[in-house]
Formats: C-alpha cells, structure tokens, sequence
C-alpha cells in the first residue's frame, strides 16, 4: 500500500479514551491488570448508570416523537455502550472482533487507490464504521444516514470526539433519514455530490449520460431492512445506483440466504413437508453449503435491545433437535402476537448466543418467491432483535443489475477468514483487533460465535 503504510498503521491503532487524561502510554502489556477490581466495579457501577440513563432518555423521546416505525423504534432505544464494555465484558466480543475485520477487509480490497473519496454510508447506526474509513486516509467525504435519529446523534458525538483526537479528519455529516422509502437527493450535500435521479431499469439515457458522485455507497448489515417489500427493494436500489458514479462501489454485508434456504429445506424435510425433488437436491447439495451443526471447532456493533431474556429464561424451542435455538422463547411468543403471526407454521434455528424464528409459513423448497417480505426475527446475545427480511441472493443480484450494478464479489464470513487472514494488512490488523491471538496464533472466537458469523456474507457490486 505504498508510502503511507506508517501512517495508516498509526491510525488504525485503537483510539484512546477522551476521558483518560493525561495520554496514557500506548500499548503496554499488562497495564489493564493494575486497575484494581474496586476501580473496575466503580466504572462498571458507572457504566450501567450511563445505560439505563440512555435507555430512559432514548424511551421518552421515541413515544413524543410518536415513533411508529418498529426497527427506527428499536435502534433508537438501543443504548449505547462504551468501547471498553465492547472490548472486555462483552459475551460476544469475539464475534464483534470478527464481524468488525470482516467489514474492514471489505473496505479495504475495494477502497482503491483513489484518494479524496467521497463516501455514503446508508443505516451508518452509531457511526461505527468512521475509524475504519479515517484509517484508510483516502477519504474526504463520508455522509451517514440513518432513520434512527438517536442513533444519528450518536454518529455525530462519535465524529466530534475523532475529530478532537485527529490531526486530519474527512468532513462528515450525518442525516435522520430513511433511505429506502425515502429519495436521498432531497438531502442538499447528496444532491451536490451527485445523485442522478432517472437511475432504474429501462432508462438508457441514465445509463449513458446519468450517475451521480458518489465513489462508494456502503450498507453493513443494513440492506435486509429494505425486502420487506419491492417498493422498498426499488427505493434502496434507485438512491444507491443513483448515487454511484460510474465504477462506483456497492459494497455491504447481509444474512445469507443460501443459509437461509438450507435451514427451511432441513425443516421441511425433517417435517415431511419437501417435496420429493428438494430432497434429493438438497442432499446433493449439502457439503457445499454453510452448516450449522458442524463440529469444527471497530466497530460492528450488535446493539443490545432493551428487554432480551435474563439468564435461565431460556428453553429449546418447538422440541426441535440439533442446531435448535435455546432460548428467547417467552420474547418471541410476545413479539409473535404483537405481529399476528401462528407460531405452529414457523420453526427456528441456531444456538446459545444467537437464533432465527420463522414465524409463519415457509416455502418447502427452500425458494423464496416473490422475493420480498419473508420475515423472521433475529435474536443475538447483546444485541438486535427486530424483524428481518430474507435477501434472496439471486433475486437480488438480478435486479441489482437493473440498476446497472454488476456483482463483482460476494464472500460467506467464514471464506473471508480463510482467504485474508494472511494478508500483509488484514493479518496484523486481525490481531490489533482480537480477532486472532498475536504472532498469527488461533482464532479468538468461539464455535458459536463463527456459526453466528456464518449467517453473513459481504459483497461489492461496481456501477457500470
Ligand atoms: C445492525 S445496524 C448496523 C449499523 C452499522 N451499519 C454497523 O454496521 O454497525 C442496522 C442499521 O440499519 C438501519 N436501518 C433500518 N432501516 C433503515 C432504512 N430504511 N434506511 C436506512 N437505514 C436503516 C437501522 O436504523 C440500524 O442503524
């Protein structure tokens, strides 16, 4: 990565508290172990309080505002937890590590070597994902959007603390908006960068002339918000083809449907309910597609809803055997009769730290047709749990290409691992992140945690 190696190890390095004051000295080993347990209980104590303050605050705003919509709802009550609770009490720090790297390989192989790159990020949350860009020194603009306006705040409280620490930093700027039933270039700063409106299927003179100035539109664990619906689907994919300029990147992270498809097929053939010829083929299929019953051994930020289950409340689901979820029951009856769905037609999968409900019916196949709208409920230790749509891959790319978005690349997790964990960048960075013990050694993250991970893949499309 040429001349400016030095300098992007430098700023890749975990950022320091503000509060600690003055500088501690970097990376010591071992300074941690000179806190004492009476001052790690103290900011413990004072961590929680800060929470539930959070909570409080984030609770009362959402009902003045009269919040209807259930997944800006849900992120604006998340709370937010500092760096420290992330990277040390965290049940599932490993999994964040992880999921953290994998975002940051994705940037990296497709950032360029342009410079002064201006970045859109759709459903930026909190803004977790500044310290990956501002470490890649390349860009100039990043704007955040995101319905969820606490979240939104959140972002720019991020941004001003990066840039009292920062020498340089990129302009940034950050939007309450929600970006797939919403035009984009209704937001001024988007609309000067460039967004071209006539973006879409059918539109040659667009596709000739048009495109907007936008060198990478970026939407980690975001997109599967949108197939709730085709209007939603179009809407999303009309403001991130019209924002790209030509050879732009689309790059992003998302559950897996080919995961998604095994686990119902198993389902129905474990029910009775597949028909004959998904038997064999799935069958046949079988080794080549991610498992979950294998016995193989930042800042992604799974937020933590508000009321997940207490340790003990946990239970198997339906009776079910081998991959089936332990716990979440009582939450999901709950979030069922809120939603109107039967129970008995669903079935659900996973394990202690994270599980997919299905709450209605599910087609025998496997295939998921129409695209749009297959709705299960994702439950992870710490962190979301609201309604999630299947992306079906093929549907999807499909109509990405309407969009004049060509796929370039699309990795499970777990084959991202594999490929970059030896690369000269990503390898080290895999370590400063606790993704892998230092000197190349193992990986950090526990079996579950990788089989949580397995339900991802991440993917770059270029504008063409
Ligand atoms: C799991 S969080 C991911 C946040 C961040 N991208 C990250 O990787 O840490 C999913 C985000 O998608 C956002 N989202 C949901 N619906 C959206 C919409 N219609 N437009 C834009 N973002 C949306 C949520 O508000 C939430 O912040």
């Amino acid at each position: 990565m040429g001349g400016d190696d030095q300098g992007r190890k430098r700023a890749r390095e975990p950022s320091r508290s503000p509060s600690r004051s003055p500088p501690r000295q970097r990376k010591r080993p071992g300074a941690g172990a000179r806190l004492s347990a009476a001052d790690r209980e103290e900011a413990r104590k004072r961590q929680q309080e800060r929470e539930r303050e959070a909570e409080e605050r984030a609770k009362r705003d959402a009902q003045q505002r009269g919040v209807h919509d259930v997944v800006k709802q849900h992120y604006n009550m998340v709370p937010e937890r500092g760096r420290e609770f992330r990277k040390t009490d965290s049940k599932i720090k490993g999994l964040r590590s992880f999921n953290n790297w994998v975002k940051s390989s994705t940037i990296q192989k497709f950032i360029g070597d342009e410079r002064n790159l201006k970045i859109l990020d759709i459903g930026c949350g909190k803004g977790g994902d500044l310290q990956k860009w501002q470490a890649s020194r390349k860009v100039e603009l990043y704007v955040g959007c995101d319905p969820a306006d606490v979240s939104i705040k959140q972002a720019k409280d991020r941004y001003a603390e990066q840039q009292r620490k920062a020498r340089r930093i990129f302009h940034a700027e950050f939007y309450a908006k929600d970006c797939f039933g919403e035009w984009l270039g209704d937001i001024p700063i988007i609309k000067e960068v460039g967004i071209d409106p006539a973006a879409g299927p059918g539109n040659a003179m667009s596709q000739r002339w048009g495109g907007g100035g936008w060198d990478i539109v970026t939407m980690m664990f975001c997109m599967h918000y949108a197939f709730e619906s085709e209007e939603k689907a179009k809407g999303m994919l009309r403001n991130v083809s019209g924002a790209l300029k030509k050879g732009g990147r689309f790059i992003g992270c998302i559950p897996n449907s080919d995961v998604l498809t095994q686990k119902v097929i198993e389902h129905h053939k474990a029910k009775g309910t597949a028909p004959p010829e998904v038997n064999g083929a799935a069958d046949e299929e079988e080794d080549d597609r991610p498992t979950f019953a294998s016995d193989d051994e930042d800042d992604w930020d799974p937020e933590k809803s508000l009321d997940s289950p207490k340790p003990g409340e946990s239970e198997h689901a339906n009776g079910e055997t081998n991959g089936e979820a332990k716990d979440t029951k009582g939450k999901e009856k709950q979030a069922e009769e809120e939603d109107g769905e039967v129970e008995d037609e669903g079935f659900k999968f996973g394990n202690s730290i994270y599980s997919v409900r299905f709450p209605g019916k599910t087609p025998p196949d496997g295939m998921f047709r129409p695209p749009y709208g297959w709705k299960y409920f994702y439950f992870l230790e710490e962190a979301v749990e609201a309604p999630e749509y299947v992306v079906p891959w093929e549907a999807f790319r499909a109509l990405a290409e309407d969009y004049n978005l060509e796929l370039q690349y699309r990795r499970p997790f777990r084959e991202v691992w594999d490929e970059q964990k030896n690369d000269p960048e990503l390898g080290p960075l895999s370590e400063r992140m606790g993704v892998r013990a230092r000197g190349g050694g193992r990986l950090l993250t526990t079996e579950e945690e990788l089989e949580a991970a397995d339900f991802y893949h991440t993917f770059c499309f270029y504008k063409v």
